[in-house]
Order: C-alpha cells, then sequence, then structure tokens
C-alpha cells in the first residue's frame, strides 16, 4: 500500500530502535522504509528483520542517512543529540515529520531544532507515553493548587545505561510543576545534592537520579508538607509504550503545518 506514510527508523539496533521497528512492521498504518544505523555498526547491510533475530523483512539496514530519509514522510529519532540535530536537518530538507524521543539535548540542539522546525513539522518529548503525558498536566494542576508549603521533588530511576540525567520526562515534570507555581524552573531548580548543602529553600524543585540494572522509567513527583505527602508517580515496565506514542507522533504530524509539537498537542491533552 504505497500510500502509507514511509517511516524511517534512526539508531534502528538500540533499545527504542527495535521496539519502533517491530511497531512499524506491526503497523497497517505506516510502511517501514529505512532503518539507519551509525557507519561501521554490524547491522549495517543486514536485513533488519533478520538482525533483530526474527525472520527477513527485504528491509536492509543502511548508514545512509541522507537517502533513506529523502524518501520518507516521518523519521522517528531515538538516538543522542548531535545525530538528532544532523537528522532535523536532514528532516527538515525532506519535509518529513521529525519525531524526536532524544533526551539530553542542550540549548545549541534546540535552537537548531527550531530552525528545522521552520520547513517541516517537529514533535519532540522526553517522554511519548500517554501515562507520562498525563502526568504533567496532572503535576501542573496540584503544583498549581499548593503553595511552597508543599516541597516539590522529582524522582526518576532508570537502567545503568542511560547517560543523561535528570532524565527528560523529570524535566518536563519538573517544567509542568514550575508552571503550576507560575515559577521560572531555571529559577528555582536544585540538582545534584552533595555534603553540606544547607537547609532546603522555601520553593524549590528539586531532582534525584537513580541509576540500576534494567529499569525501564520510572518517576515520582512528591509533593512534601507538613504533616501529609502527595505522591504522583508513573512506572513504565515496557518500552512499547513509548514506541506507541512515537509511532502515533508520526501519524499525527503528516498534513500538519511546520513547527515545534508535543505529545500534548498529538494527544489533545
Ligand atoms: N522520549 C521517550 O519517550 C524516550 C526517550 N528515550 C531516549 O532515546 C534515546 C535513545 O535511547 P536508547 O534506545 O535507550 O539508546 P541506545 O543507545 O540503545 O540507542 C541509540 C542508537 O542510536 C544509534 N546511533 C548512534 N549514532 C547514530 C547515527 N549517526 N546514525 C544512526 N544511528 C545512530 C546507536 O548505534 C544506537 O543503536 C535516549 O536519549 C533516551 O533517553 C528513550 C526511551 C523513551
Ligand atoms: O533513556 C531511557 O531509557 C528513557 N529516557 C526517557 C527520559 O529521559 O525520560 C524516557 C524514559 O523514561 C526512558
Amino acid at each position: 500500500m504505497e500510500t502509507l506514510p514511509g517511516i524511517v527508523i534512526m539508531g534502528a539496533s538500540g533499545r527504542m530502535g527495535r521496539m519502533l521497528t517491530h511497531g512499524v512492521l506491526q503497523s497497517d498504518k505506516a510502511r517501514l522504509i529505512g532503518c539507519v544505523e551509525k557507519p561501521g555498526h554490524p547491522w549495517v547491510g543486514r536485513d533488519v528483520g533478520e538482525a533483530m533475530g526474527g525472520p527477513r523483512v527485504g528491509l536492509h539496514v543502511t548508514d545512509d542517512a541522507v537517502s533513506a530519509i529523502a524518501q520518507a514522510q516521518a523519521v522517528i529519532d531515538f538516538t543522542a543529540p548531535a545525530v538528532t540535530v544532523a537528522t532535523a536537518e536532514l528532516a527538515a530538507q525532506a519535509r518529513a515529520v521529525h519525531v524526536i524521543g532524544t533526551t539530553g539535548l542542550g540549548d545549541e540542539d534546540l535552537k537548531r531544532l527550531k530552525a528545522a522546525a521552520r520547513h517541516a513539522v517537529v514533535v519532540r518529548a522526553g517522554n511519548m507515553s500517554l501515562g507520562v503525558n498525563l502526568l504533567v498536566q496532572l503535576t501542573r494542576k496540584v503544583a498549581a493548587a499548593l503553595d511552597e508549603d508543599f516541597d516539590i521533588e522529582v524522582v526518576e530511576a532508570h537502567h545503568r545505561h542511560k547517560v543523561d540525567a535528570p532524565s527528560g520526562t523529570a524535566l518536563m515534570l519538573g517544567q509542568a510543576a514550575a508552571e503550576g507555581r507560575g515559577v521560572a524552573l531555571s529559577e528555582v531548580e536544585d540538582r545534584g545534592r552533595d555534603g553540606i548543602t544547607g537547609e532546603r529553600a522555601r520553593g524549590a524543585i528539586g531532582f534525584s537520579s537513580i541509576r540500576g540494572g534494567d529499569i525501564v522509567g520510572e518517576h515520582d513527583v512528591i509533593f512534601a508538607g507538613a504533616g501529609e505527602r502527595i505522591l504522583l508517580r508513573h512506572v513504565a515496565t515496557d518500552r512499547a509504550v513509548f514506541a506507541r506514542g512515537a509511532l502515533k507522533a508520526a501519524l499525527w504530524g503528516q498534513g500538519q503545518r511546520p513547527g515545534e509539537y508535543d505529545m500534548l498537542d498529538v494527544l489533545g491533552l
């Protein structure tokens, strides 16, 4: 069915790349037209189905991102900041929807994504699951309802291979809490406590990160007052929740005007 949007997966052999490849292959709403890996990766040149340990699917993994993306209607990208910024330029040239799950992007990276979004649809979120995006909205509401007598702490836990901290999700939750309180996150965030830190600053939003084993992704937002605590929690047990959200975003983005969007736009939350 040539009319279904053609999707390219960046970082196809990664933890998320495999989930995404599987998800698009299973979908009756999209076609998998490209799987990209970095030059020299052992999967390059192999059939992606076989590389994943299953039957052949007739699509070979490539390291030629330029040619793959030129044919795409959407590119799904859960890789690393430098790869994502380079991919944004290719997706913009192809006018393809760029769905970005990559976290750990810096201010300079974000500027370059904004530039790409002048020409194409860019959907970016530190977490693409329905549950976390709902939690973002709940966090904003609870933070707006409580004053600074309630201390806000965001605690996240991930697998031992994760390279960035705090997680992209923790930052989304911290941002929502700050917006609920009507303050700038940059003014109140408190990261990486160690040593004699002094008492907690009133109004601070604290972040803590746990890394270990195969934890998929867990996030708590704690509102700690005198004599009571409210805990909002999301636990991901299967990366398929992120892949489902990313595919939904790739399909939603077809026909949207160029610009920057997030999963709240996609999910209508
Ligand atoms: N927004 C969300 O819902 C989620 C975001 N993430 C984020 O996605 C990113 C990737 O996470 P994982 O899959 O766990 O990492 P991973 O390390 O398993 O996968 C990254 C893949 O990108 C590939 N890659 C590196 N350079 C490349 C290049 N030039 N071209 C093509 N591929 C290249 C690597 O070889 C690797 O296979 C991280 O930033 C993570 O935080 C992860 C899960 C959910
Ligand atoms: O690296 C991961 O694995 C995850 N990264 C995202 C994040 O940084 O929040 C989303 C999810 O929690 C898994």
